[in-house]
């Protein structure tokens, strides 16, 4: 999880390939009218999420065996709702960092539909999972293979 643009997508993908793990590129799932919206500079509103959000939370829902799923879930509420979907406890790797960090990640990456214009917004939306169990806070100024390392650790670390 985390804002667009602090490498769920790259992360996820390596992460999974770690662990034996399918990823799931959550932006996939999005309706075709909220990538609209974002390649048009508007943010999502909460309407626009609850449908995608339940997408994901229906392959979480089946996903017994596990699975690695990119997604920003930046409110504390959207977290609650997949939590409650998911067949097995759901761990988030949260993906956090500056806006220095953030802009420099998104001006490097190309043909992809989200706006460098929607960072402000989607930092203003994100709630921080903080407190919240079963979350690990990870560094975006570092490394992608330090970040999947410690994250593969920490998740094959846990008991639940
Ligand atoms: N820790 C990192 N260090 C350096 N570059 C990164 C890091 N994480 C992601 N990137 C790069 O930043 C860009 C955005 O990453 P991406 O995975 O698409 O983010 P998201 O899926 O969260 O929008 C990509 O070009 C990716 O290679
Ligand atoms: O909840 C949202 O506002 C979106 O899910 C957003 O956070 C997400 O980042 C976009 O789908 C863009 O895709 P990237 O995260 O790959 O930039």
């Amino acid at each position: 999880m985390g804002v667009s643009g602090s490498g769920k997508s790259t992360v996820g993908e390596v992460l999974a390939e770690k662990l034996g793990l399918p990823f799931l590129e959550g932006d996939t799932l999005h309706p075709k009218g909220n990538v609209e919206k974002m390649s048009a500079g508007i943010p999502l509103s909460d309407e626009d999420r609850w449908p995608w959000l339940d997408l994901i939370g229906a392959r979480l829902a089946e996903a017994s065996d596990g699975v690695v799923i990119s997604c920003s879930a930046l409110k504390k509420t959207y977290r609650d709702r997949l939590r409650q979907k998911a067949a097995a406890p759901l761990f988030f790797v949260f993906l956090d960092g500056s806006l220095a960090v953030l802009r420099e990640h998104m001006a490097h990456r190309t043909g992809h539909f989200m706006p460098l214009s929607m960072l402000d917004s989607q930092l203003a939306t994100l709630e921080p999972p903080i407190g919240e169990p079963l979350v690990l806070r990870q560094d975006i100024a570092v490394p992608i293979d330090h970040i999947v390392e410690t994250s593969a650790t920490w998740l094959l670390g846990s008991e639940v």
